[in-house]
């Protein structure tokens, strides 16, 4: 596992082994949001005319830093829906992306919209959890987590009517994780070692991803029309975008400038 994932990951241990001394499976359960129906996102990124963006509210992350600290959650998820966005991605983790539970819980009661619970998913409190504050769909990062966790994890969210996202970085990582409880493979395109960026990993790994997933290009994505019809040629059906939108003032005028010019 990559340094960075690695220090993730061992704190994110310790933060759920923390949540589960304070909150029991029954407290999730009785949640408002438990017992609503998900919202598909692979129904959402498939439909005809769907500009596949799934819009990311993100304050900070570990390569950036703070990339924006003053936006409100409710006007800029709301904002990125009018705008046309797909679907919503809200970071939950705090250490590292300065994110929270109450964010998405705050974007899921102004949209009705597929919402990605972004976080490090380890554990099935957490699937729990993402279904307990009205998540739809749950991230799995094949870097951190063995083929047996990814069946077993997915299979659970998948019981609760969840829908799966696995990331995969490459080649080797795509083969040992995918399973048949996953519903959607995101490639990102941000290396974890060094940080880079290069949307070559998308183009790489679109061929070797089965034709039953949606494929998903994630991170270092911004308004060019040429790559953005190039992904979409090479069958990606979504496009995960936070920073070139969170960076702006306005982040929801740059989805909607994205949309219109990548269309
Ligand atoms: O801000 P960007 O470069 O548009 O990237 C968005 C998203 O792909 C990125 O935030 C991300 C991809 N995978 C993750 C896993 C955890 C946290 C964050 C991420």
């Amino acid at each position: 596992m990559e340094d960075v994932l690695a220090k993730i990951a061992a704190h994110k241990a310790v933060e759920v082994a923390e949540q589960k001394q304070l909150f029991s499976v029954k407290d999730l359960e009785n949640t408002q949001w438990f017992a609503a129906k998900p919202i598909s996102i692979k129904e959402s990124l498939t439909r005809v005319g769907s500009s596949g963006v799934i819009a990311e509210f993100k304050r900070q992350s570990p390569s950036k830093g703070i990339i924006n600290g003053q936006a409100s959650v409710v006007e800029t998820t709301s904002g990125y829906v009018a705008a046309g966005a797909a679907a919503l991605s809200v970071l939950t983790d705090t250490q590292f992306f300065g994110g929270n539970t109450a964010d998405l819980l705050a974007a899921r009661g102004a949209n009705q919209c597929p919402i990605l619970r972004k976080d490090f998913v380890l554990d099935e409190f957490q699937i729990l959890q993402a279904k307990s504050i009205g998540a739809d769909v749950i991230l799995l990062i094949a870097a951190m987590l063995t083929p047996q966790q990814i069946k077993d994890l997915a299979a659970f969210a998948a019981s609760l009517g969840l829908e799966v996202l696995l990331e995969v970085h490459d080649l080797e990582e795509l083969q040992r994780s995918i399973q048949p409880h996953v519903t959607l493979v995101g490639v990102n395109n941000r290396s974890l070692r060094t940080f880079q960026v290069s949307v070559d990993t998308s183009f790489q790994l679109a061929e070797h991803i089965p034709a039953e997933f949606v494929k998903v290009s994630e991170s270092g994505l911004f308004s060019d029309a040429s790559v953005i019809g190039s992904l979409r040629a090479a069958g990606y059906r979504g496009f995960l975008i936070g920073e070139t939108f969170m960076k702006t003032s306005n982040p929801a005028q740059a989805c909607a400038d994205f949309i219109a010019q990548t269309r």
